[in-house]
């Protein structure tokens, strides 16, 4: 049996294959992207032609270290394919994603690119997401007349997000609330109705954003499947 350790190493490796030369790749945020990133820069190593568009300040740190050659958003005029993490991941193929607190940029990666290959450990798949609490990123002035909006407009309790006993303050400059769904009935009209609250910069739901997930399992198997 495969440790969650060695299942995140082994679909992110798997992904890489997925990787031309020439290609616009962008790259994930968290413990599974980590094996994608790592097997990168294998293959830049050996030679392989590609520049990557990082979701966050730690991946563009570990894709640097790797010698991955890196792009800004801004200047990469199609992302051919990004590779990234998830929390959970429905049968629709909808995720909740910004455990790692890279939603926004995660999403406006994956917002670029033509494909979205969400790769994942089993852990992560649920028949209705909302169980992982969604992270919504909200701008530090006034987030506690946000909170109370989203707390009373869906009846839930959120937890402002933080480290070392302050808020946590994301890549670009917000703090993240933890909403407690539990359950997330229709996720793409949640989605929508959380980004028109003022104050709200974006939620963690990626909605008809995924195009194949890479899934593994213990027994050292991977399900790779297209998401319709
Ligand atoms: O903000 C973080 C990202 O959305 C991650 O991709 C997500 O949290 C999954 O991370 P991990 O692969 O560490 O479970």
């Amino acid at each position: 049996m495969l440790t969650a350790n060695e299942i995140k190493r082994k679909v992110g490796e798997q992904a890489a294959e997925l990787v031309q030369p020439g290609m616009t790749v962008g790259i994930g945020t968290g413990s599974t992207a980590y094996w994608l990133v790592m097997a990168l820069g294998e293959k830049v190593r050996q030679g392989l032609d590609i520049r990557c568009v990082p979701t966050s300040r730690e991946t563009a740190k570990l894709a640097s270290e790797q010698q991955i050659p890196l792009i800004a958003l801004n200047d990469a005029a199609v992302i051919d394919i990004t590779i990234d993490g998830a929390d959970e991941i429905d049968p629709q193929g909808q995720l909740i994603k910004g455990g790692g607190g890279a939603l926004l940029q995660e999403k406006m990666v994956a917002a670029a690119s033509r494909q979205l290959v969400i790769i994942a450990d089993h852990t992560k798949l649920v028949k209705q997401l909302g169980v992982f609490p969604l992270p919504v990123e909200v701008i530090p002035f006034g987030w506690k007349q946000v909170q109370r909006h989203i707390e009373a407009l869906y009846s839930i309790k959120s937890i402002l997000r933080t480290k070392d006993d302050q808020p946590l303050v994301t890549d670009h400059g917000h703090y993240i609330l933890d909403c407690h769904f539990n359950q997330i009935a229709d996720a793409p009209a949640l989605n929508i109705a959380l980004n028109t609250i003022p104050g709200v910069v974006d939620n963690g739901l990626f909605i008809k954003m995924a195009t194949c997930t890479i899934i593994g399992y213990p027994d050292g198997s991977v399900k790779e499947s297209g998401v319709d």
